[in-house]
């Protein structure tokens, strides 16, 4: 991992990133929306805990914690539904599928749902929202929770393998988001285990298998719909390369570069949205949005 990061970033950005995620890591909450609640209803429950915090530097209706989440915990804010815990950088990988209400839209690796229900609270009850996952004990607790937050009338879930799901379905979707197994090396201050499992053979079969799910996902996209794709790594090989060898098998898909959904300084040169622990202090996560021509 070590002669990776360096090959790949140098070897100053390397230290930066061990000593990031050997620090105490810092958890964001996403205000519940979809139940008419706003950042600034969370802001007032979280000064009446005395828990500090600050608001997002890039989303509203998210703040981010040093300390207090056990006070969180214990106050019921979140068996209650009142918010979530969500990275700001899964919180950009929504602002990039830019759900709006009516549409119809398809989350292919849905489980355990974080991102499925923030797009559910933004569709504002109209529309629809389909959470495939092939792992049907994940998939309970996105039902769980969709309930608990008040947004499961758009959802419908799906226990499957995306790769059969996707092979005698009707291209219908207007928007589908690939939010693929990945390494998890962008979110190793939160997942210490990670750094003691990970081998080199993992990162060749993972490859493997996002270009598959890539594949696949891209049958659901409707002509003139959108794709994204994304990962919680920061790894040019599960990232930028699944990308750039994507469009080689797939000419009828095009870059949608995604300076209009987020800030001007997660944009990389080829118009993927990129979140790095040493420059921006969110997850290392990547995201593509790609537009199927007619
Ligand atoms: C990165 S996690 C998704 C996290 C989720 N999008 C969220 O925001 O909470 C990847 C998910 O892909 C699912 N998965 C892996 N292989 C799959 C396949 N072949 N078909 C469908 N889902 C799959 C896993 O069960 C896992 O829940």
């Amino acid at each position: 991992m070590v002669r990776r990061w360096t090959k790949y970033f140098g070897q100053d950005t390397a230290i930066k990133l061990m000593t990031w995620n050997n620090s105490y890591p810092s958890f964001s909450l996403r205000a519940n929306t979809g139940k008419g609640l706003t950042g600034a209803d969370l802001v007032s429950r979280l000064k009446m805990l005395k828990v500090p915090h600050e608001p997002s530097l890039y989303l509203d209706d998210f703040v981010r914690l040093k300390t207090g989440m056990q006070n969180v915990i214990q106050a019921g804010l979140l068996k209650e539904g009142f918010c979530a815990v969500q990275d700001e950088s899964a919180g950009l990988v929504v602002s990039i599928v830019d759900p709006q209400p009516g549409e119809n839209i398809i989350d292919c690796c849905a489980a355990p749902g974080g991102k499925t229900l923030f797009m559910a609270s933004r569709l504002n009850g109209q529309g629809k929202l389909f959470a495939v996952d092939i792992n049907e004990g994940r998939l309970r607790i996105l039902r769980e929770t969709a309930k608990l937050h008040q947004v499961i009338d758009v959802i419908s879930t799906i226990h499957s393998d995306l790769r059969t799901f996707s092979t005698d379905k009707v291209v219908e979707w207007d928007k589908v988001l690939l939010d693929a197994p990945c390494s998890g090396l962008g979110v190793l201050s939160k997942r210490a285990d990670l750094r003691w499992n990970r081998r080199l053979e993992d990162m060749e079969q993972l490859k493997h298998l996002q270009d598959e799910l890539l594949d696949s996902a891209s049958r659901l996209v409707k002509p003139g719909g959108v794709l994204i794709y994304s990962t919680c790594s920061i790894d040019p090989e599960e990232n930028e390369e699944r990308i750039e060898a994507f469009l080689l098998r797939h000419p009828e898909f095009y870059i949608d570069p995604v300076n209009k959904y987020v800030p001007e300084n997660f944009v990389t040169n080829r118009g993927f949205c990129m979140s790095n622990p040493v420059k921006h202090e969110l997850d290392g996560a990547f995201a593509a949005r790609l537009v199927r021509s007619q």
